[in-house]
């Protein structure tokens, strides 16, 4: 067995007007990867090709080891797939989805099925379109629970839910990869959700991976520099992604800020980036060219 438990080869696949284009990515076996990026720059459509909802124009992805056009049936019962959209049947209560969905899959276990619909207090007789928002995700987390997945895709699942719901979400996939044998590959804009649980960051912008690092490297690589307006020359300038320049000084983004502590001292501020930084830095237009950064 290899150590990715998702491969994707030269992935391609184009609309209109937008394209994923040569995407290579790998999921390391036993960790929450979270997969960010703004709206629009590819992360669903990334899920749905691995998901088999999507053909692929180019490329290959392989789910342990196997490609999914070849081996769909037995990838399926691999993968817990968690979607804010209701995949399921609107009309029927959660106790006849999970008649319904038990069917679906080998390993199905309704003890397990109904250990979490106990924990996470979800009324069984009621109607799936009648569940909020938060219910939905933790019925589909469930399902994706009860099969013995080894590993669960997440599509946006916190994005729509209260504070209280998501650190539930959170806590849950946690506890989830403390069993070493399963991975969680995690889609989301809100990166505080990912700052707290991810261990790997992969960075979308524009159908391009412009980042894959361990979350530790990159907090530890990137930070912020604040400073007057007559330190910026060529060569500062060429250490900064995405400055911002104002009456009163610049704000920019480095990954080498030793330079600049050596360079100015205590004429600078240096603050640690958040991944909200990371990313809003990354894509600012007018910052350092994005490629610099593979
Ligand atoms: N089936 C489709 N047909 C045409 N265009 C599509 C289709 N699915 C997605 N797109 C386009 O592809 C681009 C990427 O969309 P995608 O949903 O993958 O982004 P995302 O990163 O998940 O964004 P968000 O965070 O807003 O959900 C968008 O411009 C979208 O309009």
């Amino acid at each position: 067995m290899g150590e990715y438990a998702i491969e994707l080869h030269n992935v391609s696949k184009s609309f209109d007007d937008f394209s994923i284009r040569q995407l290579n990515l790998s999921v390391p076996k036993g960790y929450i990867t979270g997969f960010i990026g703004p709206n629009g720059a590819g992360k669903s459509t990334t899920i749905n090709l691995i998901m088999n909802l999507l053909t692929l124009d180019e490329g290959t992805i392989e789910v342990f080891g196997k490609d999914i056009n070849e081996d769909g049936k037995a990838i399926r019962e691999r993968i817990g797939f968690v979607y804010a959209e209701n995949v399921f049947y609107d009309h029927l209560s959660i106790q006849l989805t999970e008649k319904l969905i038990s069917n679906f899959y080998k390993n199905w276990d309704t003890e397990v099925f109904n250990h979490y619909i106990e924990r996470f207090h979800l009324p069984a007789r009621k109607k799936v379109k009648d569940l909020s928002t938060g219910m939905k995700i933790k019925l589909f987390l469930s399902i994706a629970l009860s099969h013995q997945a080894d590993v669960i895709i997440l599509d946006e699942p916190t994005s729509g839910l209260d504070p209280v719901v998501r650190s539930e979400i959170l806590d849950i996939l946690y506890e989830i990869i403390q069993d070493e044998n399963k991975t969680i590959f995690f889609s989301s804009h809100i990166t505080s959700d990912l700052e707290k649980i991810a261990d790997y960051i992969v960075f979308i912008h524009d159908g391009e991976i412009i980042m894959n690092d361990s979350k530790d490297n990159i907090m530890e690589d990137y930070k912020i520099i604040k400073g007057s307006k007559d330190l910026l020359d060529r060569d500062t300038r060429s250490l900064l992604i995405g400055i911002e320049e104002k009456a009163t000084g610049f704000v920019g983004m480095t990954r080498d800020s030793a330079t600049f502590i050596e360079l100015f001292g205590d004429r600078i501020i240096v603050e640690p980036a958040t991944l909200d930084d990371v990313m809003l830095y990354s894509i600012r237009k007018g910052g350092k060219a994005i490629a610099s950064f593979t």
